[in-house]
């Protein structure tokens, strides 16, 4: 009887009961004289995959994207927290699942550079491009880097920290979107256009509110970054595949109302592993104003829209929120009549939503769209995720992949 060598081979398969993880099968197998003699599957096991999908999340500063942050990454499973350790400064944040890193970190001029040059934050000139594509193609190829901090407080740029990559990388900022080579390593990418009225009330309530600043230096400062925002940060809405539009209420005639927000999901079609939501009936045009018995509106009520559309000649689907909810609960209502939000189970939108009631922007269209966004960007990881695996199933690509070990 020959000797018989036993060897163990991790591969990847589908994995759906995980939550966010990926599935790693191990074939154990006894090879003798050459010939593979004896195989059985010996675990299963659910664990991170090194895969990292990359998602880009682009607005003006004060649009509200670390609000969007914690609700997706409360989506996702777990909270974001800044990296512990080194630097208190640090503007990532890390989860279980998901790691988000501030564009802020690649200013290549610090405060005082730029002064000196008068240049502002939203000037490519101020930003180190070269090093944000290598660094995000890196962590991509699931390679750590030493990425640089920028400290808001000092204005400098602090030693870097170390980021891991992780299963799902945001990046948030002024210009995830603006090189070209930086889109061609996203997975998906969402841009905030926040209508001037609104920023403006935003901007008011934080900068006055929570940081001690005069309304004259607020409206200084949105004034002088107005020319580069045109320039640079706000064309790059037409390279995103979802955006939302952020606009006073229709509602209310005669008055733009911040503090009444109609928002729009646009949502370009044929983008990989997304699929649009819609209102009743895929492709039609559909105004809906719901309340009635089971949805509690006090004035000036609220008025759903969905149809097709076109962005930047693109063919786009959009759905509409003008109004406000009184009543979170009845949210279920709403969502019953929307379909493909990418849910696991009836009702999970509602319940996001109420987890977070007192996150800025959960009674409107803010909160509920990116919520959606949430859910559908879960359903994105788990299919890219998916498909590596079953690619990696092919006998070819899964022998130049086998990890072969002696037990
Ligand atoms: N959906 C919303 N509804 C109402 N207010 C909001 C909403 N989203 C954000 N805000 C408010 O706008 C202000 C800016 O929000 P946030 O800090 O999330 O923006 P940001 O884009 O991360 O800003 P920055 O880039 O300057 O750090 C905050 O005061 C926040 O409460
Ligand atoms: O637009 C910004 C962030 O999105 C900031 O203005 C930019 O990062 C510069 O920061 P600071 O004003 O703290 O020097």
């Amino acid at each position: 009887m020959s000797v018989c060598s036993l060897y163990r081979v991790t591969m990847p398969c589908s994995c759906s009961e995980s939550h966010l993880g990926s599935c790693r099968k191990q074939l154990m197998f006894c090879v003798s004289r050459g010939k593979a003699r004896r195989r059985a599957w010996t675990r299963v096991s659910c664990s991170a995959e090194t895969r990292t999908v990359v998602i880009g999340l682009a607005a003006d500063s004060g649009c509200g994207k670390s609000t969007f942050m914690r609700r997706l990454t409360s989506v996702l499973g777990g909270v974001a927290e800044p990296t512990r350790g080194r630097n208190a400064y640090s503007n990532t944040l890390v989860g279980d699942a998901t790691t988000v890193i501030c564009l802020d970190d690649y200013h290549a001029l610090d405060r005082e550079g730029r002064k000196e040059k008068g240049v502002t934050a939203l000037d490519p000139k101020a930003n180190n491009f070269d090093l944000m594509y290598e660094q995000v193609r890196a962590l991509k190829s699931g390679v750590a880097v030493e990425k640089p901090v920028y400290n808001h407080v000092t204005g400098r740029l602090d030693p870097p920290e170390l980021i891991r990559p992780p299963n799902i990388l945001f990046i948030e900022g002024l210009h995830p979107l603006f090189d070209p080579r930086i889109r061609s390593l996203l997975d998906f990418s969402i841009y905030l256009d926040i209508s001037n009225e609104v920023k403006f009330a935003w901007k008011i309530q934080r900068d006055m509110a929570e940081r001690g600043e005069s309304l004259e230096s607020i409206k200084a400062s949105i004034k002088a970054r107005k020319s580069d925002f045109d320039m640079y940060i706000d064309p790059q809405k037409q390279f995103a595949d979802v955006i939302i539009e952020v606009l006073p209420t229709r509602l209310i005639p005669d008055k733009s109302a911040p503090e009444v927000l109609r928002v729009r999901l646009v949502m370009r079609e044929g983008v990989k592993h997304f699929t649009p939501v819609y209102l009743f009936d895929e492709g039609s045009a559909i105004s809906w104003t719901p309340c009635g018995g089971k949805l509690s509106c006090s004035y000036p009520g609220i008025r759903f829209f969905y149809g097709p559309d076109t962005y930047f000649s693109d063919e786009a689907s959009v759905l509409e929120m003008d109004g406000q909810f009184d009543r979170l609960d009845e949210l279920i209502y709403v969502e019953s009549h929307l379909s493909n939000l990418s849910t696991k189970y009836y009702g999970e939108v509602t319940q996001q939503m109420l987890k977070h009631a007192d996150f800025p922007g959960s009674n409107d269209g803010t909160g509920l769209f990116q919520t959606i966004i949430g859910l559908k960007i879960r359903q994105l990881y788990e299919q890219i995720i998916a498909g590596d695996s079953s690619h990696g199933l092919k006998r070819k690509q899964l022998r130049r992949c086998l990890r072969l070990s002696p037990v």
